[in-house]
């Protein structure tokens, strides 16, 4: 798929957050496989969305390293190849789901008809011509999952993907994730993953370092 390292990822001795002198995450070490599904877990507040953050190259250590294939974060290298699907949607209110269907098929590797038909799969068939901002909450994160996976990608990084789907777009999603789990990583934040996520590691932030 890629001539670089594969895209396991790795956080060495990292102490990080957003306000000074208040660490969301304090010497945490982990890695991540380049391949199958890895779930992250901990309490609420215990550094899940800063993690994935770290992993995005948002957000830069205090201390320690994180580095993605081997790479910084944010470097070029590593961003094409990469997807990161936050938890909440930041959809264009004023455009159509067709429309940031249109969007999403220019990453790389990215197809209208394919991104088409999984809005379908997902049940999205109806709404393809209404405008984002009028859709129910579950819909807008059907789109924004789709809006952030599109193309080719060697890491994919889900928070919180199952939050507010039904259960038909819930086998979708495991299904996919699934597929992409063969031959590249699935990182999936979530508190109640679904039964049928087979998840080969876990990351547990509550013993991946120590909270400040
Ligand atoms: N974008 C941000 N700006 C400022 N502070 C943040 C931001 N994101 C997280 N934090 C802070 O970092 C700390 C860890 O929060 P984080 O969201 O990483 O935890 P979490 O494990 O994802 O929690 P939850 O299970 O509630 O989603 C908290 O004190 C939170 O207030």
């Amino acid at each position: 798929m890629s001539d670089g390292e594969p895209l396991a990822v790795r956080l060495d001795q990292v102490t990080a957050g957003w306000i000074e002198g208040k660490p969301a995450l304090r010497s945490a070490s982990l890695t991540i496989a380049a391949r199958g599904v890895t779930g992250v877990v901990g309490p609420n507040g215990s550094g899940k969305s800063t993690l994935v953050e770290l992993i995005s190259g948002y957000l830069r250590p205090w201390q320690g390293t994180v580095q993605v294939g081997g790479a910084a974060p944010d470097s070029g290298s590593v961003r094409s190849r990469r997807r990161i699907c936050r938890t909440a949607p930041a959809l264009f209110g004023l455009m159509t789901v067709r429309d940031h269907l249109v969007l999403s098929a220019r990453a790389p590797g990215g197809d209208l008809d394919v991104q088409v038909r999984r809005a379908e799969r997902l049940g999205l068939g109806p709404w393809l011509d209404e405008n984002a901002g009028t859709l129910s909450s579950g819909t807008a994160k059907k789109l924004w999952y789709l809006f952030c996976t599109a193309g080719d990608f060697e890491l994919v990084v889900l928070d919180e993907p199952f939050n507010a789907l039904d259960l038909g777009a819930v086998d979708v999603v495991v299904d996919e994730i699934v597929r992409w789990a063969e031959d590249r990583a699935v990182v999936v934040v979530a508190h109640q993953p679904p039964a049928g996520l087979p998840v080969e590691a876990v990351v547990d932030l509550e013993t991946a370092g120590h909270r400040g």
